[in-house]
Formats: C-alpha cells, structure tokens, sequence
C-alpha cells in the first residue's frame, strides 16, 4: 500500500508508515506517537525494530509511505518525494553503534547539539555541564568515552540526546550493554526523563521488563509488521502471538469457541472462564497447572495425560515442558517433583481449572 492518497499528517507528534523493502525482508510499519508518549517496540531478533528507527532518524531510505514530525514531512518517497537528511530532522538518538564522540570530552559531546543550534561555546558547555549533573555525571564531564564505564557512556549519550532539545527522542536497546545491578539503576533513571520529555519517544527493546517499565504503550513486531499494540496490561494479559505468550510466561491456544470450551486443532477441549464463539485464544500461566500420578478425580477441571518432554530449573521452582493433546509449561515445586519424581518420557495427568484459563477472541 502506498501514500498517494494520504491525509495531511496529524499535526502534533509523530506520525509514520515505515515501508522497507529489502526484498527478503520488508518492513511495514505504522506508528503514531503522541507528544510526551514512549512507544516501545517489541520484538524478537531481525523482526525489524532497528530498521524501523533507524528509518525515522534518516538512516535508512523509505521505499514507500512517510514520516511526519509535528506536522512536517521528513520523509515521503512517493506523491512528490520528500526527504530530510538526518542532520536537520531535530531526532534525539541513542544507538548501540552510535554513542559518543570518542575524540570529545563527556561535555562536549553533550555541547555538540546546542552548538549546533547556534549556541556560543561557553553557553554550550554550561548547558551541557547541567546536563551531564542531571543525569549523575556532574563530575565526569572532562572525561572522554574510552575512560568512562558502559552505564556512565549510556548516560552521557542520553544527555547528549537530551541536551539538543530534540522533537523526538529515539532510543535503541539502551539498557542492553549494561550489567544488571547498573541496568535497574539507569532504567529507573530513563523512566524519569522520558516522563519528562514534552516531545515523542520510540524504544526498541528485547527485554520485555525495559518495555513495561518505561513505555506508555507496546507496539509487538514479528517480521516486518505490528502483530500486537496496547498497554502493558492488555498485551501481558493478552497476547496474541506464541512471542509474547513464552516473553510473559503463558501457556497460549488458538481454537474455535463454543461458549465457555475451545476446542484445539489436536482436538483437545478446554473448559474456560469466558464464554465466547469462533475463532479465539485460551491462555493460562504454567503455575495453575497441577501434575498428578494418576488421574485425579472429582474435580470440575480440564484433566488430560502428557508426557515429560523435559525439567528446568526456573527460578525457585522446576518448569516441566508437556508433550501430549496439550503441549504446555507446568511449574511445580522441587518438593512436588521429587514426590512425581518426573523425568523425561514419564506419563503423568496434567490439571488446570477452568477459572485460571482466559479466552479471548482472536
Ligand atoms: N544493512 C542490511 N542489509 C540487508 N539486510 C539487512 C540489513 N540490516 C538488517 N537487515 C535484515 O533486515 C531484517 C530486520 O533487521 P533489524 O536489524 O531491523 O531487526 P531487529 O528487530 O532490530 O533485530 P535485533 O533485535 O536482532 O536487533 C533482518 O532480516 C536483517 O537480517
């Protein structure tokens, strides 16, 4: 699909359709951000995020629909074309391969946008010396790259982003370098920027927990293309894809409904808590499954027999993965497992009540 016929973009914030087409892989993507909203972009390896941001920083060449900022075209190859170079799209970014300027001090790699913007060196530098205190670094501003830690760099390009007053503010893994003690540090303190920020921000990020807590909203991408979009609770709640279900650690069906069953492609039938009709989603979390010997009895329950595929340590408790009419995750305490003394290839009955299993329409 293309622009030709598009309305004018919407006037405040970011308004995009990321069309990239590299032949095996085609990016196509739609995206509004509000002024003062974090979007973060979701999704697994070669999905399409990166190219997505660095599409809107002007790094890569639209093939086909356009990017708006606040009203203003920066990109629009077709319906006339139109294309701002990166350098004058007022775009903030922090990238993995793009940090610093290894030659400049911390302080003037944070000058270096307000310079730009016409500001006199001295101004520049105390700008960028207030900067460089907001974000924990007041005292490192004499420093260059090479003799500051990976979370301390992470901060002085995030300043940098910052100090240039961007209209949007582009942030790829960055919190991804960082070890985990300094990770819960800077995410706190990312949090508290992009409240602050009046402009846009996009995210992108593999790690579900870095996309729950510093955006406002979720955009799932798998090959290419938005598979999901919403707040953290509606998309953890949710999901829709066998992606996000293992990302939030839920067991995750597809059937066809007939009031509160849904009936599986194996054929297996799951008593649920909603009653729904057509095509839908069962989901339940690997703690509300029980593991037995025999069958159990006397219990309003979905009850079928599997077979251990195989046992993981998963935090204090075991994962059990369940071959069977329903493949699933079961997790059980180490005493529970040690009583089933469950290994691979054991027959066992797997339980899971109908109140723990949500359905939702597909
Ligand atoms: N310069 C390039 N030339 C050709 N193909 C590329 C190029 N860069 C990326 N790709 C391909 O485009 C697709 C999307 O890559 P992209 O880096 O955007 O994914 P991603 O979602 O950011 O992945 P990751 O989480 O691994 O960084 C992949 O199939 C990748 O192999």
């Amino acid at each position: 699909m293309d622009d030709r016929g598009m309305s004018a973009p919407i006037a405040h914030g970011l308004d995009a359709h990321l069309v990239v087409d590299r032949g095996a892989f085609r990016l196509d993507l739609r995206l509004q951000v509000a002024p003062g909203e974090t979007v973060a972009l979701l999704g697994p390896n070669g999905a399409g995020k990166t190219t997505a941001l660095r599409a809107l920083a002007g790094l890569e060449d639209l093939t086909d629909g356009h990017i708006a900022l606040d009203g203003a075209v920066l990109d629009r190859p077709r319906g006339g074309g139109r294309w701002v170079p990166p350098e004058h799209r007022r775009i903030g970014v922090v990238f993995q391969d793009y940090l610093l300027f290894p030659h400049l001090s911390a302080v003037d790699n944070v000058a270096f946008g307000p310079r730009r913007r016409g500001l006199g060196r001295a101004e520049a530098r105390a700008l960028a010396a207030d900067w460089l205190g907001r974000v924990g670094l007041g005292d490192f501003g004499k420093r260059r790259p090479g003799q500051l830690s990976g979370g301390q760099a992470q901060r002085v390009a995030l300043a940098r982003a910052l100090a240039a007053e961007p209209a949007l503010l582009l942030l790829d893994e960055p919190l991804a370098a960082l070890d985990a003690r300094t990770r819960l540090d800077t995410r706190v303190e990312l949090h508290r920027h992009l409240a602050g920020l009046a402009g846009p921000a996009v995210l992108v990020t593999h790690d579900p927990v870095d996309a729950l807590m510093l955006a406002d909203r979720l955009v799932v991408v798998e090959e290419g293309r938005a598979v999901q979009e919403g707040d953290g609770e509606s998309v953890t709640a949710r999901p829709r894809t066998d992606y996000i279900a293992r990302l939030v650690g839920l067991n995750l069906y597809r059937g066809t409904a007939s009031g509160r069953t849904v009936r599986l492609a194996s054929g297996a039938v799951l008593a649920t808590s909603e009653a729904l009709e057509g095509d839908s989603f069962a989901a339940f979390p690997p703690s509300a499954v029980a593991l037995f010997r025999s069958e159990p009895d006397g219990s309003p329950r979905n009850t079928w027999r599997a077979v251990v595929a195989g046992v993981h340590r998963h935090g204090d408790h075991l994962r059990v993965r369940l071959d069977g009419p329903i493949r699933a995750a079961a997790d059980v305490t180490p005493a529970a497992a040690a009583q089933l003394g469950l290994e691979p290839g054991q027959e066992v009955w797997a339980a899971v009540k109908a109140a723990e299993i949500r359905a939702y329409p597909a």
